[in-house]
């Protein structure tokens, strides 16, 4: 069987390993309507992760009024309680993640998460899907003073995981294409994740439409 040459592959979190939009857009609501605002289509809410809580926090103020950095702090703590209590009520692992995930770690590939959502979010959710001992690192948005698209915590995710190389970065946003290219990585992207612009315009180095393929993407790279 064809192999990869890669022995680490970092991943993404929200809209690559796990559809989360569903339980984002709940929070994000719960902190619009004590703002006053109007809700947030989910599939809206879908082309506004990927860059933290605040920033989207930021476009959803932006979609139903005014934005103020008064307002964002205002809205956080209220996102942060009530996401914190529904992280994974009706969030799931995207079909074929866990396979793919089984056969990467069975041929000897670390894995490992570089994620911009809060680290101690990160986990609750790692546990809620009984993946805490899944991934050699979890580095999240707040673990460093910077986050993607700076590559800091993508080479951070590497070395914690044990810095083995060669390694590529799988996401769906252009903060992650961007974080891959900032640390000179390969990058894969996924076509159905979130995204504020259409995925051929990522810049990925590959762009798979369904789990299955990323073993043959990796193959191929
Ligand atoms: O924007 C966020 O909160 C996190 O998104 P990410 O897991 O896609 O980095
Ligand atoms: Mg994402």
């Amino acid at each position: 069987m064809a192999t990869h040459r890669f022995r680490t592959v970092v991943f993404d979190l929200d809209g690559t390993l796990a559809d989360t939009a569903p339980d984002l857009t709940a929070a994000l609501n719960h902190a619009m309507r004590e703002l006053g605002r109007e809700p947030i289509p989910a599939e809206d809410v879908r082309h506004m992760v990927g860059h933290g809580a605040r920033a989207l926090l930021r476009k959803g103020l932006a979609a139903t009024g005014e934005v103020s950095e008064a307002l964002v702090e205002q809205g956080f703590p209220l996102f942060i309680a009530y996401y914190e209590e529904h992280i994974a009520d009706h969030s799931h692992p995207f079909e074929g993640v866990e396979e793919t995930l089984d056969a990467l770690v069975a041929n000897g590939v670390t894995i490992a998460i570089c994620t911009n959502k809060l680290e101690g979010l990160t986990h609750r959710f790692l546990k809620a899907m009984g993946w805490e001992s899944r991934f050699a690192a979890v580095v999240g948005g707040d673990t460093l003073d910077v986050r993607k698209p700076d590559p800091a915590p993508l080479f951070a995710a590497i070395e914690r995981s044990g810095g083995e190389g060669p390694a590529v970065f799988v996401g769906d946003s252009i903060t992650d294409t961007d974080t891959a290219k900032a640390a000179g990585l390969p990058c894969v992207a996924l076509s159905f994740g979130f995204h504020d612009r259409p995925p051929e315009e990522l810049g990925a180095d590959r762009l798979i439409n369904h789990w299955n393929e990323l073993i043959p993407a990796l193959i191929s790279l």
